[in-house]
C-alpha cells in the first residue's frame, strides 16, 4: 500500500491530550468542570454505540458526562423543553442531541433551540453563519477532525484542488468552509453532480461524506491525492458469522490506498476525531461561557 495511512488513533490521542491539559487548568484556576449533555431519543443501536464512545472519551479527558435517554415516542415539545432546561443549567457546557431524531420531531427545531454557546455540534444557524463569515464559531466536530488530519499530513494546503462529495450542514458544507479558509480551490459535489468520476480525478484532496459503502472507486482517485473518508456504513459480514456486520467507509479502501498519497481508514479514521473534537468543543464552550479566552487546543 503506497499511501500513508492517516491514523485516527494517533491524531485523536493528540487532541484528547491537549483537551485533558485544558480541562485540568480550568478546574485548577477557575474551579469549573466542563460538562457535556448528550440526549438520545429512541433505541437506535448505532446511536447507542456512539453515545457510549462519547461517555468513554469524557472520562479520559476529565469532562463530566450527562446522559438523557428518552423513549422513541417522545414529543417535540418534550424534547425542546429538555433542551431549554439544559440551556438554562449553568453546570452544562455543551449539548448534543443525537441525530436522526424520530419523525415526529423536527431536527431543525431542535437545532434552533440549542443555545449557540452550548452548540458543540456547530449546527445552529448562528454558528454556521459565523464559520462562513470567517468569525469565531463552534465548528462541527467531524469537519474539524478531517481538517486537522489534512493539516497533519500537509501543513500548507493553499492552491490545492479539493472535491467535497456531500453537502450536508453537519459535514459537507463546513468541510468546504474550512478548506476554503485554507485557500484550497473547493468544488462541492452531490447527488445531482454530472461526471463525479472526472471531478474526483482532478482533486488533490478528496473528501467523501456520502453514506454509501465503497462508493468512491480506486480509478476516481488522482495519484498521490489526500483522501478523507467520512462515511460510516454498516454492511453484512457473513465471513464473521451469521448476522454479523462490519463498518466500511464511502471509499473502496484497499484498491484506493494503492493510488492515494495518504488515506484515512474506516474504522479508525475520522470517526475517532469526531469524538475527540467534541471534547475540544466542550472545553471551548466552557471557556466562552465563563468569559475566558479560548484555550490553545
Ligand atoms: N466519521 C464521522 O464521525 C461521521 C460520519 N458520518 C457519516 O458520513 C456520511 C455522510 O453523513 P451526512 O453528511 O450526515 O449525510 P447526509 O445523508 O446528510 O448527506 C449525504 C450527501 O451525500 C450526497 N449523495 C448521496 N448520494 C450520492 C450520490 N450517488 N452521488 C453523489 N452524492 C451523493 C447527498 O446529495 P444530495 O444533497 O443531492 O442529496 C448529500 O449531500 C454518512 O455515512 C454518515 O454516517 C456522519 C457524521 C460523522
Ligand atoms: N448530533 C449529531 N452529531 C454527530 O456528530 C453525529 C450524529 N448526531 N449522529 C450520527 C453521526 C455519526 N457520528 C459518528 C461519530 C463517531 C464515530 C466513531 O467513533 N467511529 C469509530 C468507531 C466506530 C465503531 O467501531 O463502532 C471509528 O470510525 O473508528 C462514528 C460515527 C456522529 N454523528
Amino acid at each position: 500500500m503506497p499511501a500513508t495511512l492517516i491514523d485516527g488513533k494517533h491524531y485523536s490521542a493528540e487532541v484528547k491530550a491537549r483537551v485533558a491539559v485544558g480541562v485540568e487548568a480550568l478546574k485548577a484556576q477557575h474551579g469549573i468542570t466542563p460538562a457535556l449533555a448528550v440526549v438520545l431519543v429512541g433505541e437506535d443501536p448505532a446511536s447507542k454505540v456512539y453515545v457510549a464512545s462519547k461517555g468513554r472519551a469524557c472520562a479520559e479527558v476529565g469532562i463530566r458526562s450527562i446522559e438523557h435517554r428518552l423513549p422513541e415516542t417522545t414529543s417535540e415539545d418534550k424534547l425542546l423543553a429538555l433542551v431549554r432546561q439544559l440551556n438554562d443549567d449553568p453546570e452544562v457546557s455543551g449539548i448534543l442531541v443525537q441525530f436522526p431524531v424520530p419523525a415526529q420531531i423536527s431536527q431543525q427545531a431542535v437545532i434552533n433551540t440549542i443555545d449557540p454557546l452550548k452548540d458543540v455540534d456547530g449546527l445552529h444557524p448562528l454558528n454556521a453563519g459565523r464559520l462562513a463569515s470567517g468569525l469565531d464559531a463552534m465548528v462541527p466536530c467531524t469537519p474539524y477532525g478531517a481538517y486537522l488530519m489534512l493539516k497533519g499530513v500537509r501543513d500548507d494546503l493553499s492552491g490545492l484542488k479539493a472535491l467535497v462529495i456531500g453537502r450536508s450542514n453537519l459535514v459537507g458544507k463546513p468541510v468546504a468552509q474550512l478548506l476554503l479558509k485554507e485557500n484550497c480551490t473547493v468544488t462541492m459535489a452531490h447527488s445531482r453532480t454530472k461526471d463525479l468520476r472526472a471531478e474526483a480525478r482532478a482533486a488533490d484532496i478528496l473528501v467523501a461524506a456520502i453514506g454509501r459503502p465503497h462508493f468512491v472507486q480506486a480509478d476516481w482517485v488522482k495519484p498521490g491525492a489526500l483522501v478523507i473518508d467520512v462515511g460510516i456504513n454498516r454492511i453484512p459480514a457473513p465471513e464473521k458469522g451469521e448476522g454479523k456486520t462490519r463498518l466500511v467507509g464511502d471509499v473502496d479502501f484497499t484498491p484506493a490506498s494503492e493510488i492515494a498519497g495518504a488515506i484515512t481508514p474506516v474504522p479508525g479514521g475520522v470517526g475517532l476525531m469526531t469524538v475527540a473534537c467534541l471534547m475540544r468543543n466542550t472545553l471551548i464552550a466552557a471557556h466562552r461561557q465563563a468569559g475566558l479566552a479560548d484555550p490553545a487546543v
